[in-house]
């Protein structure tokens, strides 16, 4: 029983035609043939479940198959939408719209219930429609507690693991993903999850989150999607004592073992999928996420979404702030509590971004922004004992070492928190900046919720209404003296599917600053008039779509105009190109 599906989104060839095979892939045990009857049912990326018509049930061997009902996919997604809002518990959310996802046929077995609602994209149509309702269930924070429940909750293999065991095998490794044209890959090694810490291999749940805001957000194609977790062993003792713990049960491996292991995997990386594949690195602890940027930035196209996203989405909200706060933006004092790849990364864009405007060398514009880590204010005498990445924030000012002291040593009109610490913008600390600021601009962006240095509420109860808050997770409007305040989220899912977008358009082979700073000039240009009006700094959510078309325009032109686009010619009007490159989930007809 076979048909041919001959509408498709070109994908289609590679997997199920036999077009492309070689005499040697005929005699291996599996071979694809064009899918009809239960197999297309099993396959989620062509599934439609009730949306097949009664045409195609006669064309696809799908008789009696399906009850007689033919739904549209408007009705499918109100029905999906319908039963996800009875689960009361997120992370139940979480693994029903994890059920839906499930995009990878190998994998596939027919014991799993609720086979015609596996249907890839009928999920990217539910996550579209419902932005601001689906973020918080398939990215941060429910995405933090799967993490830590990864173990009991695991079902199936959502992406890539490699592991110390496949030290030496990683391309044959890379060969065994069934997609071949992948051009986005998320990776992380588990040690830094949000704020929670390491959480080893089950930090799996990040990149699959992030690669669906890809596809979601940013209309990169799934299929080029490709998450990946290497594991190198944890060091959470909690973790190597679950007996349900997927990953490696050792401690971490580091040093030389670590690095050849990165080594490997970055080169075949290129190898196989060549200089055009977009690595994002993505919750590594400190120690290795500078070193990995500085060492790959020459060579692959990679992009750390902790220093370098994160950095982007804070300029973009400082940027529009500016509307609400007044002033420009050297003429600004900042102060971050966290000296890490947020704190540092976004301080060194917040300069760049200064000295670009007023064309001060950059060593003078650090000095406007100060840092407190966990030792206190970075100061030039503790120069000597700094990491490296904290060493250009060290000003001449004597010791301090609390928060508040250094708030109210420095006054800074923006205060902002990357330390992965929750509660730490006390009472005192949001007083100190409303005592001085008329307006005074506070991000908490530790993530998940439990991190966040403030709740919205505290923000704009203690500065009496005075606020501009934004934070890494979200949190609802809050009433304050009969007024409702919306509090921004300043998360880098604003930056990073419009800027992968960009760069995979263009066939960009590196990623540079300026095309940071380009995309923090898209995403600040998007917030309205009427966003104003509501003291908001961030455009909502539910215009992300036409928002990420707009930073992969700005994101691509500088491409081009740094020549390192290799897509050429370049096209004339880039956001219209942006535009109709970006996936849309509505179903193709099979006839
Ligand atoms: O995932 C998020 O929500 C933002 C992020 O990159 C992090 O907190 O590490
Ligand atoms: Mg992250």
């Amino acid at each position: 029983m076979t048909s041919t599906l001959k509408e498709n989104d070109g994908g289609v060839k590679d997997l199920y035609g036999e077009d492309n095979a070689t005499e040697d892939q005929l005699i291996t045990p599996w071979h694809f043939s064009v899918a009809s009857g239960s197999t297309l049912l099993r396959d989620p990326r062509y599934n439609k479940g009730l949306a097949f018509t009664e045409i195609e049930r006669d064309a696809h061997y799908l008789r009696g198959l399906l009850p007689p009902a033919v739904y549209n996919q408007d009705l499918q997604e109100k029905r999906v939408m319908h039963n996800l809002r009875q689960y009361e518990v997120p992370l139940h959310r979480y693994t029903a719209l994890m059920d839906l996802q499930v995009a990878i046929k190998v994998f596939l077995t027919p014991e799993f219930p609720y086979l015609q609602e596996r249907n890839e994209r009928l999920f990217y149509k539910l996550l579209i429609d419902n932005v601001e309702e689906l973020l918080p269930v398939v990215y941060t924070p429910t995405v933090g507690e799967a993490c830590q429940k990864y173990g009991s909750i695991y079902k199936r293999p959502q992406g890539l693991y490699i592991s110390l065991k496949e030290k030496g095998k990683i391309l044959e490794v890379l060969k065994n993903w069934p997609e071949k044209t992948v051009q986005v890959i998320v990776v992380t090694d588990g040690e830094r999850i949000l704020g929670l810490g390491d959480l080893g291999c089950q930090g799996m749940g990040i990149p699959v989150g992030k690669l669906s805001l890809y596809t979601a957000l940013g209309g990169v194609r799934p299929s080029s999607c490709l998450p990946i977790t290497i594991d190198v062993g944890t060091n959470n003792e909690k973790l190597l004592n679950d007996e349900f713990y997927i990953g490696l049960k050792q401690k971490r491996a580091t040093g030389k073992e670590y690095e050849e292991l990165l080594e490997e995997f970055m080169s075949a990386v290129k190898k196989n999928y060549g200089e055009k594949v977009l690595v994002q690195f993505e919750d590594f602890a400190n120690h290795n996420a500078f070193t990995l940027l500085e060492k790959y930035s020459s060579s692959h196209l990679v992009f750390n979404d902790d220093i370098q996203g994160t950095a982007s989405v804070v300029l973009a909200g400082v940027i529009a702030s500016l509307k609400l706060i007044g002033g420009t933006l050297a003429d600004h004092t900042f102060l971050f509590l966290g000296a890490g790849e947020a704190g540092t990364g976004i301080a060194e864009l917040i300069a760049l971004e200064i000295s670009k405007r007023t064309k001060a060398p950059v060593e003078e514009t650090r000095k406007k922004i100060w840092l407190v880590d966990s030792k206190g204010l970075i100061v030039s005498s503790r120069l000597e004992s700094l990491q490296h990445f904290k060493k250009p924030w060290a000003h001449e000012h004597e010791p301090v070492k609390t928060l508040v002291d250094a708030v109210k040593a420095i006054k800074p009109t923006v205060l902002i928190g990357t330390s992965g610490v929750g509660k730490t913008f006390t009472k005192d600390v949001v007083e100190a900046m409303a005592s001085f600021n008329e307006k005074p601009l506070i991000f908490a962006l530790s993530n998940p919720t439990s991190q966040s240095e403030c709740t919205a509420e505290e923000a704009y109860t203690w500065s009496k209404g005075r606020a501009i808050f934004a934070s890494g997770s979200p949190f609802d409007p809050v009433e304050y003296e009969g007024k409702v305040f919306v509090p921004g989220q300043g998360n880098n899912a604003y930056i990073f599917p419009g800027l992968g977008l960009g760069l995979i358009m263009s066939g960009a082979i590196r990623v540079r600053d300026e095309m940071l700073l380009a995309a923090s000039e898209a995403l600040a240009a998007q917030v309205s008039e009427e966003n104003y009006d509501k003291g908001l700094i961030y455009p909502p959510f539910t215009n992300i779509r036409k928002i990420s078309a707009s930073i992969a325009a700005n994101v691509a032109a500088k491409a081009y105009e740094l020549g390192l686009a290799s897509h050429l010619p370049r096209p004339k009007d880039l956001l219209k190109y942006a535009e109709s490159c970006m996936y849309s989930p509505g179903y193709r007809s099979y006839r």
